[in-house]
């Protein structure tokens, strides 16, 4: 479990390589959706230059990480406390699975997931925030839970030595343990969000989840969802 930003997945490159790569396709997703918007509304010199303004920030922009911090420091502290609070959120996870594990609790509850979501949005206004990218952030976080609940009853579904000794609560426990990191996670996206439209976001938020996961001993399970936990911020 040491050493998570050089553990390597086979024909995919190392855990940081895996989501540099992840969060430039969305960045550039969130690039092309931006420049067609412009489009509908511009003349067609200005699209051209709206487009080598995306191309040039990809190209050029990603690789200067750690310099671009420096000068900018709120581009460490946002990224930092989103992958910090994400691998919180993650870590949760393995507490939901314990709860469920052998009760025919559904790993997907899409009525809680309804009302997680509109307490974002609820609180999203709160913290100025724009209520659709902290949707997809969380829809996100959902998605990486999930992931390691599934993970984690098939390993124990192999391994019964490895299950749970104890079966917390799910409502009373482990519920608002998770609403408690709600508002938390929306205050690291706030001081994200000035990161958000810098061409280095990308970058720095991977160097924080690769030392996030490894501060927390994460396994390739735990990463590897760390990642996709990630996918929407930048
Ligand atoms: C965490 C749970 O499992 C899933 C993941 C959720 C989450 O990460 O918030 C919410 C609902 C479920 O689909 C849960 O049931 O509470």
């Amino acid at each position: 479990m040491q050493g998570v930003s050089r553990l390597v997945v086979p024909g995919r490159g190392t855990a940081r390589q895996i989501l540099v790569r992840r969060l430039l396709v969305r960045r550039r997703q969130r690039c092309r959706v931006r420049h067609r918007a412009r489009s509908a509304v511009v003349k067609s010199g200005a699209r051209v230059v709206a487009a080598a303004v995306c191309a040039a920030a990809l190209a050029f922009g990603t690789p200067a990480g750690p310099t671009a911090a420096v000068e900018h420091p709120h581009l460490a502290t946002g990224p930092d406390l989103v992958a910090d609070v994400s691998a919180e959120r993650l870590a949760l996870a393995d507490v939901v699975a314990a709860a469920k594990y052998g009760t025919g609790k559904p790993i997907d509850d899409p009525v809680r997931e309804r009302a997680v979501l509109e307490d974002v949005a609820k609180q999203s206004a709160e913290h100025g925030l724009g209520a659709r990218w902290a949707e997809a952030v969380f829809r996100d976080q959902m998605a990486a839970g999930k992931r390691v609940q599934r993970g984690l009853h098939a390993r124990w579904a192999a391994h019964p030595a490895e299950r749970p000794t104890e079966q917390p609560d799910l409502a009373i426990q482990v519920r608002p343990a998770l609403d408690r990191l709600t508002s938390r996670l929306l205050n690291a996206l706030a001081a994200a969000a000035p990161a958000r439209d810098h061409p280095s976001c990308a970058a720095q938020l991977a160097t924080r989840g690769t030392r996030a996961a490894r501060e927390r001993h994460f396994d390739s399970l735990h990463t590897g969802a760390l990642l996709r936990a990630l996918t929407s911020v930048c």
